[in-house]
């Protein structure tokens, strides 16, 4: 009601909730954010994108994709005292063009390739630190090991719960593991498609990475979209990944949805991100949840424990990871093997 009675806003602003919507939000989500955000994805459905609180939000797949390409990670002064600044690893802080150029031209190169740039700019990071204090180096490995370490953890209690709720689909992946579990222990990159069909929709409906940001330092257009010096810019993933105009039953767990789909619409999928800053940890972070998950139905069958049975999941908006409400608990059962 409140959708059709607005005044429509003017082509090319960006538009924002007004105290009804506000009003409404609050009655209906109190301080659930996360479903704030969500509703407010369908109610501008057609802008694409919406103000909350000095904050951009866009789920347009076309705008999303403008963003990821011309606007800064949203650290700009970070490399500043850094021992990564002017080397390959540290390219952030070079213009968005020069990063998508340094990106391109590294996804061409063999591994060989890669091994040694690597190892020349390691070389060159380590004289640095030896030169300044190690202050800077800390922060770099503390966003390494938190980037690294809480999505990968996160992901894990958030399939468990959802296989939980699905006996029949867990029963389904085990067998996929016994089958091939002779090989998994002798070749761990073995492939599993059930599974890893399983591992991307959850992580469309529950991304662990709920959203990523992105900043500009002088002004910009994203399409016919101006955006002001400095706009803080949220490209809205979990809105983009449950969005009903892009995905069928967008809210529903369906785990073998990827099953034999060769490939996505670019932007309607974007669990590590995008662009030149894509996860850097997204190959590592694929096998470590294969092999654990594969790991853990073979060893043992959960099933949903009275002590969680009203799990929800939340944000921090700290960290940026989606996790458990409460601490989890599952009951675990031996898988007996012959
Ligand atoms: C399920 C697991 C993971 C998810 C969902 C995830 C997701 C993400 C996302 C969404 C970004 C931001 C990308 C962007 O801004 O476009 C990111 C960045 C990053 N991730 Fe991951 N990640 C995961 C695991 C890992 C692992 C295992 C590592 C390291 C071993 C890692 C290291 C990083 C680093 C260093 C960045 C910053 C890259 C940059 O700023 O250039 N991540 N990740």
């Amino acid at each position: 009601y409140i959708s059709n009675t607005m005044p429509l806003p003017k082509s090319g602003s960006i538009p924002s909730p007004c105290w009804a919507v506000r009003y409404m939000l609050q009655k209906a989500f109190g301080n659930d954010k996360l479903s704030k955000l969500e509703f407010l994805t369908q109610f501008y459905h057609n802008d694409g994108l919406f103000c909350l609180d000095n904050k951009i939000y866009i789920f347009d797949q076309k705008l999303a994709q403008a963003a990821i390409n011309k606007l800064e990670k949203g650290a700009e002064h970070y490399l500043n005292d850094s021992p990564l600044k002017d080397t390959f690893l540290g390219s952030s802080q070079k213009s968005p063009e020069t990063r998508r150029a340094v990106a391109s031209l590294f996804r061409k190169t063999s591994i060989e390739e890669r091994a040694s740039w690597i190892f020349e700019d390691t070389k060159r990071i380590c004289s640095k630190i030896r030169l300044k204090s190690l202050k800077s180096a800390k922060d770099n490995m503390k966003l390494f090991l938190m980037a690294g370490t809480e999505t990968t953890a996160s992901s894990i209690p958030v399939i468990f719960s959802l296989l939980n709720d699905f006996p029949d689909i867990q029963q389904e992946l085990r067998d996929e593991v016994e089958n091939r579990w002779t090989e998994i222990l002798t070749e761990p990159t073995t492939s599993l498609p059930k599974i890893e069909s399983m591992m991307k929709e959850v992580l469309r409906l529950y991304p662990i990475a709920p959203f990523i940001s992105r900043q500009n330092n002088v002004p910009v257009n994203l399409g016919n979209i101006y955006l002001d010096q400095h706009s803080d810019v949220i490209i809205f993933t979990w809105g983009i990944h449950r969005s009903p105009y892009h995905w069928k039953d967008s809210k529903v767990f369906k785990p073998f949805r990827f099953l034999g789909m060769e490939s996505l619409q670019s932007n309607m999928y974007i669990p590590f991100g995008a662009g030149s800053r894509v996860c850097i940890g997204q190959h590592l972070a694929w096998i470590e949840l294969r092999l654990v998950i594969a790991n853990l139905l073979h060893e043992f069958r959960f099933s949903k424990n009275p002590a969680t049975s009203d799990l929800k999941f939340v944000v921090d908006w700290v960290h940026a990871v989606v996790h458990p409400d409460k601490d989890m608990i599952f009951s675990l059962e031996n898988v007996e093997h012959d």
